[in-house]
């Protein structure tokens, strides 16, 4: 399949980066850090944060970097020569950082990712990189959690992949409600995953069950 047409399927799916829409400068992405700043109640002009609208913006760019990233493209490179492996593979504890589109805060946890190769494989760290791209953009887990396993479904056309997330949301912990401690768990099973128990319970056994907050939160 070529790359034009593995795009459009990605972007069909709501997949591709969603940015193309003009955006503001840096002069005006510090601006409004500093109407914040102004909001929050402090001087935006003394000493300790006048070089913070620039900092935060520089941060933003590092936390929402997927919005530059091309998933397909990611995956595009992939190897043949694998001695017939037709096993499951799986990649799991991914350390998963990412912000709620709701309150723009963290979210901390773990992704697992597994796949049932038909043929041909994905370099391993291009998985962890496809979290990243997914988990550098604004988030619910829900979204994140489909669109790793979708991406990874269209491009390679497995015979099955498996995503699970574990993360606490700290919009959740530090915030609102304010529980300490909570995980949520999402997963997306496709092909064997969903339909064969055995599949799934063995993906299951090989990350070792969700087995709860062990990441800071
Ligand atoms: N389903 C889902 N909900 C999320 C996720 N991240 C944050 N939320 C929730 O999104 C909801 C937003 O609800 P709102 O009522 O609009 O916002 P809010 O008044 O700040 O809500 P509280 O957090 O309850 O104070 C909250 O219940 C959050 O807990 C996520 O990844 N998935
Ligand atoms: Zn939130």
């Amino acid at each position: 399949m070529d790359t034009a047409v593995l795009e459009s399927r990605a972007t069909n799916s709501g997949l591709a980066n969603p940015g193309g829409r003009q955006r503001p400068s840096q002069a005006e992405a510090e601006a409004a850090v500093r109407t914040l700043i102004e909001w929050a109640g402090d001087d935006p002009d003394r000493e300790g944060l006048a070089g913070t609208p620039e900092r935060v913006v520089r941060a933003y760019q590092e936390f929402f970097a997927g919005y530059n990233e091309d998933p397909v493209a990611l995956l595009a490179k992939t190897f043949e020569e694998t001695a017939a492996y037709d096993e499951m593979i799986v990649l799991r504890d991914i350390r998963l950082e990412s912000h709620c589109e709701h309150h723009i805060v963290p979210i901390l946890g773990k992704a697992h990712v597994g796949y049932l190769p038909a043929g041909r494989v994905v370099g391993i760290s291009k998985l962890a990189r496809l979290v990243e791209v997914f988990a550098k953009r604004m988030q619910i887990q829900e979204a994140l959690t489909s669109q790793i396993a979708d991406s990874i479904q269209e491009v390679l056309q497995p015979r099955g992949v498996a995503v699970v997330i574990e993360a606490a949301h700290q919009c959740m912990t530090t915030r609102g409600i304010r529980k300490a401690g909570v995980s949520m768990v999402t997963s997306r099973m496709l092909g064997a995953f969903r339909d064969d128990p055995a599949t799934r319970r063995e993906f299951f056994a090989m990350i070792g069950g969700p087995r709860g907050a062990s990441y800071e939160s």
